[in-house]
């Protein structure tokens, strides 16, 4: 068993009636990198705000490290949440923002911050409410690392994030993670440039989780096959397509689970091109897209999926 660093049980968040988190049940696991994907307003910023104590549940419990956060300063002190709209006193510059966060953080690295700094190219001398949108990502992110928090969320930290900087972080939060293993959880719209990054998935939709998945297990469970129409149709009979898409002739579908080499076989004598799925498609596939598989939802089955019998049939009735 693999221990968690943060179990939620239950966990509702209601506001004005709606749900912005309907009955999650989830255990993070500790020590690992874990990405919070889905789409804009599924629950992921909530989800981190009420495991941080940002928020109150409406129903529920969350317990990190075995304890409830709310009002327990010793719980709150092992995370830092580093979000986008972090607000600063209007007076502090970085060198403040750096003090106050070293005071707060027991595990801090000041030799992480200047690094990270340097890297980032953060200037000294303005306030830092007169900072860039990319610097104060840097900013969150440099606090983020440099905590060295047992619990490490990071809430779309690349907003306004050059190219290259964004690659530092990646790089960093490697190299820091390789040297001082922690959980960390960070949400991201850019499934494919974080993917090496993470061990973890869990797929937030409308305030429920639909997926909590390793990486190398989710990349496994599908394949995508491209072709002539009628041979991806008579290939993808009776399984559970997660994807499909037409042009003219010709088809490409993204397929639940493993081809055996029987499988593979036959898919190469009808002349299909097998390619892996990538993290994004597969997100993407399992309901979460404005594409066509997310247009195939409704049918009772997970994620928006169905095999293509069940396309025929609904289509036909
Ligand atoms: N303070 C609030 N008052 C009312 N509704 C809220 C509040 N905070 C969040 N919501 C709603 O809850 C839902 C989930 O929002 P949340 O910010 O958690 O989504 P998200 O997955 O982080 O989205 P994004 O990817 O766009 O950042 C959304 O429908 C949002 O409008």
């Amino acid at each position: 068993m693999t221990a968690a660093a943060i179990e939620v049980r239950g966990l509702t968040r209601r506001y004005r009636g709606a749900a912005a988190l309907d009955d999650v049940t989830l255990d993070i696991r500790e020590n690992a990198i874990t990405g919070l994907l889905g789409r804009n307003g599924a629950g992921k910023t909530t989800l981190m705000s009420l495991i941080t104590a940002q928020d109150r549940p409406s129903s529920g419990s969350i317990s990190v490290g075995g304890r409830e956060p709310f009002e327990h300063a010793d719980v709150l002190a092992r995370m830092c949440f580093v979000r986008d709209n972090q607000r600063y006193p209007d007076d502090y510059k970085l060198r403040h923002v750096i003090r106050a966060a070293s005071f707060s953080y027991p595990g801090w690295s000041q030799a992480t911050a200047d690094r990270l700094i340097a890297q980032f190219r953060l200037p000294t001398k303005p306030i830092v409410k007169k900072f860039s949108r990319g610097q104060l990502s840097a900013l969150g992110i440099v606090l983020g690392l440099a905590s060295r928090a047992p619990v490490t969320f990071f809430d779309e930290p690349y907003l306004g994030l050059d190219a290259t900087a964004r690659h530092v972080f990646y790089d960093e939060l490697l190299r820091d993670y390789a040297e001082h293993p922690r959980t960390i959880i960070l949400s991201t719209h850019l499934i494919d440039e974080m993917d090496r990054l993470l061990e973890r998935v869990v797929v937030l939709d409308r305030g429920r989780v639909i997926r909590d998945a390793d990486v190398d297990e989710l990349r496994g469970s599908a394949a995508q096959l491209a072709g002539r129409a009628a041979d991806i149709e008579a290939f993808a009979r009776g399984r559970r397509i997660l994807s499909h898409r037409a042009l003219g002739g010709l088809a490409t579908v993204i397929v639940e689970g493993r081809l055996d080499a029987e499988e593979r076989a036959e898919a190469a004598r009808l002349g299909l091109e097998l390619s892996p799925v990538s993290l994004q498609e597969l997100v993407a596939a399992y309901g979460l897209a404005d594409g066509d598989a997310a247009a195939l939802g409704g049918s009772g089955t997970e994620g928006g999926a169905e095999t293509i019998d069940a396309r025929q049939e609904r289509s036909l009735s």
